[in-house]
């Protein structure tokens, strides 16, 4: 299978490489890391080993795929979406934060299919990506359902030892991994701590009164997520990942602009749609943006790319 992985930093390149396993993987990214990539392919060290070499480019050409993987920041889907209009594929798949896939299916042609990933990657160096947990990618149509792309790219994504699920149910499980973003990433950010952190008060109930928030505008929304399934699904991530930075933090500590539109804000944003108050949501937004103002990012990133996205939370 042709693979295109279209934003190749931490989780694109550790996506893209493990594919390169079994298929034929296209990176588009920044340079030096797809120079290095070129010269001596990628890395992949911490909890997967390996040491592939995909193709790797800084401009997307229009070259054909079978599928393309978006794994940009939510922010900079739009713009994705923009390069990607000229190519042709069989199916795009989302492994982004936030709902996205809107953005993407609103500006392509192809089928556009929703996924989650709890693998966790970070790019250490150009050529070389940490994998920080083993964990899953649950893929599938969009809107719900069976679908015979998702059958194909999950299959493609398995023959590759990437642990997959295909999944009929997207919808709830976009939102499931919205609340625990929603319960984890802001909180561990603001009070700069690893997500285990949020394993005891008052960082757990912190996390909890986001979470049921969360799941309380998707039931708004039409999705069936009852609080205990999303609070359950919040403990798990945080005894799974306990030790890890969340991206946010992540974000915080590299000074860059971070994805709280497509997360507490997105939250936020739904939420109005049905008049409900999301308190927790609308104030860890709030601190957020108020951190990204303090130190210029959201300016930084908008002036280096005018096309990127405009945030929304479609
Ligand atoms: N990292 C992880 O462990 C996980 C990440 N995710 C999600 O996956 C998504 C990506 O996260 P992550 O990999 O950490 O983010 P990164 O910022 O590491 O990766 C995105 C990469 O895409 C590049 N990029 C953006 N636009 C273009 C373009 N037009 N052409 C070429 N390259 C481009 C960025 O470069 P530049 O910054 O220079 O624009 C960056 O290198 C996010 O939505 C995140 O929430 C989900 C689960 C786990
Ligand atoms: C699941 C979690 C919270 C793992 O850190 C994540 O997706 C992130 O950090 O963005």
């Amino acid at each position: 299978m042709d693979v295109l992985v279209f934003g190749a930093g931490s989780l694109g390149t550790l996506v893209g490489a493990l594919l390169a396993r079994a298929h034929d993987v296209t990176l588009v990214g920044r340079d030096p890391h797809v120079a290095a990539v070129r010269e001596g392919g990628v890395r992949v060290s911490g909890a997967v080993d390996a040491h592939t070499a995909p193709a790797a480019t800084t401009e997307y050409d229009g070259s054909p795929a079978d599928v393309a993987v978006v794994t940009v920041k939510s922010f900079d889907t739009a713009a994705a979406a923009d390069a990607l209009a000229g190519g042709s594929f069989e199916a795009v798949l989302s492994l982004q934060n936030g709902f996205v896939e809107e953005t993407l299916a609103a500006r392509l042609d192809a089928p556009v299919l929703a996924g989650t990933a709890t693998y966790g990657a970070r790019l250490l160096d150009p050529g070389r990506v940490a994998c920080t947990g083993v964990g899953r990618v649950a893929l599938g149509a969009r809107r719900g359902g069976i679908d015979p792309h998702a059958e194909r790219v999950g299959k493609a994504f398995r023959d590759a030892g990437i642990e997959t699920l295909v999944a009929a149910d997207m919808p709830r499980r976009r939102w499931e991994k919205l609340a625990v973003n929603a319960g984890i990433n802001a909180a561990t950010a603001l009070a700069r701590v690893e997500n285990g952190a949020l394993t005891d008060d008052p960082g757990r109930e912190l996390a909890r009164r986001a979470a049921r928030e969360t799941a309380r505008v998707a039931r708004a929304e039409g999705v069936s997520l009852p609080n205990r399934r999303a609070l359950s699904a919040l403990d798990e991530v945080v005894e799974a990942t306990s030790d890890n930075r969340s991206s946010t933090l992540q974000d915080v500590d590299d000074e860059k602009r971070t994805e709280v539109d497509a997360i507490n804000g997105a939250v936020v944003e739904r939420g109005e749609r049905h008049r409900l108050d999301v308190p927790t949501n609308r104030t860890l937004a709030d601190l957020l943006r108020t951190w990204e103002a303090g130190r210029g990012v959201r300016e930084a990133v908008e002036a280096s790319a005018p096309t990127r996205q405009k945030e929304s939370s479609q």
